[in-house]
């Protein structure tokens, strides 16, 4: 029977250490480096302690070495002296040295309890439960191999449990991290973004302000063009209209104005006079004085004139210096007493010298609207009256009749 529960160990053994051999001895973990030992490690370890062991954990020190470093005994803390020992025991185990083996190991068990859970769960310091478990199983004691082994996977799995926890943590941080990295990179992505289309509107409404500018510019300059178009326009219909000597309206605005004038008269059945002067013996003073002095001389008759009519008349300058006036509401007595007041002003009217001893005096005609009448017609009357002011001894203002007109029509016949 005991021969048959010796079977039955050595069995579950070599199972067990095909599977810590293909399991745990290939994880390849590295000790001193790996993050176990950085986060949860109780005791720092020196560095010529740990290459005592192998990248795989192997001890591939010697024994004079260990017993060298234990001689020295140089402030090592319990994790180092567990070490030293594991290292020891596995020189005897190599040796076939049992007994010296099974010392080391318990002296290693001894410094193993102030060790703390996670640091002597790390396959460096675990391998000794292995090592052991195959001492025993050489010694053929079955139970006590089979509970080192038993031993060594409890803590196996301790160890990876951590190892997990260590890696989900770590696994965590680096998520986090990236995470945080991801979002920074994203609001940085984001205030580029706004920036460029701040930046966007600011060009945007540049180019508004521009085109505005160049719009008004444009519509400005149309405005300016139109505006000067109709300023020209403006004054070539007054050079057009005007006299240029004396300012006065010219025959061509007579016939427009004039004639609406009469048209008005007549719907409104209300009065409308003409009074037609002629400056008398003008000639002589052109011939006498020159001209300029002549045009001097129509200024100022011209003046007098627009002193004597009313601001709703129509003065023209009719000829060379011959005037009509369209009076507006004006009766044949109310035009003839108009006229005589200019014929006064002009006769009293004393010109500067060298004209001083010419006195200027004009033959004035007045003639009235009759309901069948034209401004033609109206025009001729006015001057078959002033005609007959000159023959009658000029400087005189006569009132148009139809004596006049039949000797008028008399004289052409005879001429
Ligand atoms: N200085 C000047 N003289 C002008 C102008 N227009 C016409 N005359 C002159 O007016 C004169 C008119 O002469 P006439 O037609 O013979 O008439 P008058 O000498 O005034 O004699 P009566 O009309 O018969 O009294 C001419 O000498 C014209 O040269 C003008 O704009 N300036």
């Amino acid at each position: 029977m005991r021969y048959l529960t010796g079977i039955v160990m050595l069995v579950l053994l070599t199972i067990s250490t095909f599977l810590s051999a293909n399991t745990f001895t290939n994880l390849n973990v590295k000790a001193s480096k790996h993050p176990l030992l950085d986060s949860t490690v109780t005791f720092v370890l020196r560095d010529d302690i740990t290459a005592l062991f192998d990248a795989d954990n192997r001890f591939v020190g010697d024994l004079p070495q260990v017993n060298a470093m234990m001689t020295q005994n140089s402030g090592l803390n319990d994790a180092e002296w567990y070490l030293l020992y594991l290292g020891q025991a596995i020189s005897y185990q190599a040796n076939g040295q049992s007994d010296l083996a099974h010392q080391a190991y318990e002296k290693a068990t001894d410094y193993e309890a102030n060790i703390s859970e996670s640091q002597s769960a790390l396959p460096l310091f675990n391998q000794r439960y292995l090592l052991q478990s195959e001492l025993y199983e050489q010694q053929e004691q079955f139970q006590l191999a089979y509970d080192q082994r038993d031993e060594y996977f409890d803590r196996m799995i301790i160890y990876y449990k951590g190892l997990n926890k260590a890696r989900v943590e770590e696994l965590k941080l680096k998520y986090r991290t990236e995470t945080k990295q991801n979002n920074n990179e994203l609001l940085k992505n984001q205030n580029a973004l706004k920036e460029l289309q701040l930046q966007k509107l600011a060009q945007r409404k540049q180019q508004r302000f521009y085109l505005t500018i160049v719009i008004s510019l444009i519509i400005l300059v149309f405005i300016v063009l139109i505006v000067r178009q109709v300023q020209v326009r403006k004054k070539l219909k007054v050079y057009a209209e005007t006299d240029p000597l004396t300012g006065l309206s010219n025959r061509k605005v007579l016939f427009e104005k004039g004639a609406r004038a009469v048209e008005i008269a007549k719907q409104e059945q209300k009065p409308l006079s003409v009074m037609l002067f002629d400056l008398d013996h003008f000639k002589m003073i052109n011939d006498e004085y020159g001209h300029q002095l002549g045009d001097d001389a129509l200024k100022v008759i011209t003046k007098l004139a627009q002193e004597t009519v009313r601001s709703r008349d129509l003065l023209i300058r009719f000829g060379g210096e011959e005037f009509i006036a369209v009076l507006p509401d004006a009766t044949i007595e109310q035009a003839k007493a108009m006229a005589e007041r200019l014929r006064e002003k002009l006769a009293q009217y004393t010109p500067q010298a060298p004209l001083k001893n010419n006195s200027i005096t004009a033959s004035i005609g007045v003639a009235t609207l009759k309901a069948d009448m034209t401004l033609d017609q109206l025009i001729h009357h006015a001057d078959i009256a002033m005609y007959e002011a000159k023959l009658s001894g000029r400087n005189q203002v006569l009132i148009f009749n139809s004596e006049m007109q039949d000797k008028s029509i008399n004289c052409r016949r005879n001429n």
